[in-house]
C-alpha cells in the first residue's frame, strides 16, 4: 500500500521542520519526506496550499460508552474525531459502569476495533466507581491497556487517597490526569463566580475551586514523583502555579480547551445551556492568562474535553442542564482562527500542542513525521472559511456554543496508519444511509 501526498506544507514539530515537500507512505509508515517524489503510487493526494501535519491527538474525550449511548458511543465518537482530524484519542472513565476494571477496558478496545477508524486509548478511573473511597485496580488496568488514570468529572477529595494513587502511578510510570475542582468550594455553582454571576442571579463556581486542587496536586506530584497532567485549565492562578512548578523543574504538564481560550463568561449572558461546562467559562482576565500560557509554553496541550449531551438533557434550562460541550469537530478551526490567525501561536506551535506534546505526555508513538514513524497524518486547509454547522457533526450530540460561528481552517484528510479514513468530509467506506 502506497500513498503519496504531494506539494503540501510539511509542519513537523518533532523535527522542527516547516517546508514544502512530498510525503510517501508505504505499508502504514512514513517512507520518505522530500521534494519531488515521483513513484508509481496507488493513491495520490494533492495537498497544494495545505498543511500536512502529524496526526492530531486528543487526550481528553468523553465517548460515553458504556452506559450513555444516547449521548455518544465509541463508533460515533471515533467518526466525530476523524472529522476533526484526530488519529488518536483518549477516553475518560466517567462511563456506566466506570472504566475501573479490565472488563470495561476490554469492552472499549473491542468497540474500537469494530469501529476500525482511529486509535482509542482508555483512561482508567483512579477510584472504584469514581466514588473517591478505594483505589481502582490500576496495575491490572495498565496491563489491559489504559494510557493514564483520571477521576475526570470529579476530584479525588481525600488527599491521602490521592497521594497513594500518585505514588502508585509513579511506580508504574503512568500519568495522572487531574480534574481540579474542590467540591466544597464549587458546591452547586453553574457558572464562573464573580460579579456577572451575581448580576445574572446564578450560583458561581469561584476560581479557588480549581486553584486549590491545582496547587494540591502539584505538591503531591512533587512528593510522590508522579507525572501530573492538569486537565482543562481555566484560571489565571492555575496558569501561574503551573508556570512556577515548571520553573522549579517539576514534572507537570497542562492542557486548555478551545472554549476556554475562545469565550469568556459573558457568553453565559445568553443563558444558552451550551455555554455551561466544567470548569466554567471564566473572566476576560483569566482568558488573557490562558492565552499567555499557551504562547509562553506553560500550557503544553490543546484538548477538546469533548463532552456530548443529548439535546433533551441540555434543553431543560441553564441551571438544570448538565455541564459540557462537544469539541472534536471544532477544535482545529478554533485553534487556527483564535490562535494562529491572531498571532498567538505559529502553525508549528499549534500542531505541537495538538499532536507532538500529547504523544510525548502519553509516551506513545505519534506526533512526528520522521521517516519510519506511524503513517498518521492530518491534512488541513488553513484558508478555508466557513460557518460551523452543528447539524453536520458526526457526533451523536450537537451541544456546541459555536454553531453558526464564522471560522477559518478545515481538516480535509485524516490518515491513520497510511490509510485515508476521511477525505473532504467523507468517511472511508461510508454510504448515504450511514448518517
Ligand atoms: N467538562 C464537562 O463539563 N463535563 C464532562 C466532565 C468533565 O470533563 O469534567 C462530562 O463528562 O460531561
Ligand atoms: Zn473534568
Ligand atoms: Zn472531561
Amino acid at each position: 500500500m502506497k500513498l503519496l501526498i504531494k506539494n503540501g506544507r510539511i509542519i513537523d514539530p518533532a523535527s522542527k521542520t516547516d517546508k514544502k515537500a512530498d510525503v510517501l507512505l508505504i505499508d502504514g509508515r512514513i517512507a520518505e519526506v522530500k521534494e519531488n517524489i515521483n513513484i508509481e503510487a496507488a493513491e495520490v493526494i494533492n495537498a497544494e496550499g495545505k498543511w500536512v501535519v502529524p496526526g492530531l491527538i486528543d487526550i481528553h474525550v468523553h465517548l460515553r460508552e458504556p452506559g450513555y449511548e444516547h449521548k455518544e458511543n465509541v463508533l460515533t465518537g471515533c467518526k466525530s474525531a476523524v472529522m476533526g482530524g484526530f488519529t488518536t484519542i483518549c477516553c475518560m472513565p466517567n462511563t456506566k459502569p466506570v472504566i475501573d476494571s479490565t472488563e470495561v477496558i476490554d469492552f472499549i478496545n473491542k468497540k474500537t476495533k469494530v469501529a476500525d477508524l482511529i486509535r482509542v486509548l482508555p483512561i482508567g478511573s483512579i477510584t472504584i466507581g469514581q466514588q473517591g473511597k478505594e483505589l481502582a485496580p490500576i496495575k491490572d488496568m495498565l496491563e489491559a491497556g489504559i494510557c493514564a488514570i483520571s477521576e475526570d468529572g470529579k476530584t479525588v477529595m481525600d488527599t491521602g487517597l490521592m497521594e497513594r494513587a500518585m505514588s502508585l502511578a509513579a511506580q508504574l510510570n503512568i500519568g495522572v490526569f487531574s480534574h481540579c475542582e474542590d467540591h466544597e468550594i464549587a458546591q452547586n455553582g453553574v457558572m464562573n463566580g464573580g460579579e456577572l454571576a451575581k448580576r445574572l442571579k446564578l450560583q458561581g463556581i469561584p476560581s479557588a475551586a480549581e486553584d486549590n486542587i491545582t496547587k494540591r496536586d502539584i505538591q503531591l506530584a512533587k512528593k510522590t514523583g508522579a507525572k501530573l497532567h492538569l486537565c482543562h485549565v481555566s484560571t489565571k492562578a492555575s496558569v501561574k502555579y503551573i508556570k512556577e512548578a515548571k520553573l522549579r523543574g517539576e514534572n507537570v504538564t497542562a492542557e486548555v480547551c478551545p472554549h476556554h481560550f475562545t469565550l469568556t463568561e459573558e457568553a453565559v449572558m445568553s443563558k444558552d445551556p451550551n455555554t455551561k461546562m466544567n470548569p466554567p467559562l471564566r473572566s476576560r482576565g483569566d482568558v488573557e492568562e490562558i492565552i499567555r500560557g499557551l504562547k509562553e509554553g506553560t500550557i503544553d496541550v490543546i484538548a477538546t474535553d469533548h463532552a456530548p449531551h443529548h439535546a433533551d438533557e441540555k434543553s431543560v434550562g441553564f441551571e438544570e442542564a448538565p455541564f459540557g460541550i462537544v469539541g472534536l469537530e471544532t477544535a482545529v478551526a478554533l485553534g487556527i482562527s483564535e490562535l494562529v490567525n491572531k498571532n498567538v501561536l505559529t502553525p508549528m506551535e499549534l500542531i505541537e500542542k495538538m499532536s507532538t506534546n500529547p504523544a510525548r505526555i502519553l509516551g506513545i508513538e505519534g506526533g512526528s513525521l520522521e521517516v519510519g514513524k506511524r503513517g498518521d497524518i492530518t491534512i488541513i486547509d488553513p484558508e478555508a472559511e466557513y460557518q460551523i454547522d452543528k447539524n453536520k457533526f458526526l457526533s451523536k450530540s450537537k451541544n456546541t456554543p459555536f454553531n453558526n460561528r464564522l471560522v477559518q481552517g478545515k481538516v480535509t484528510h485524516t490518515i491513520v496508519a497510511g490509510k485515508v479514513v476521511m477525505e473532504n468530509g467523507k468517511l472511508k467506506g461510508e454510504t448515504e444511509n450511514d448518517r
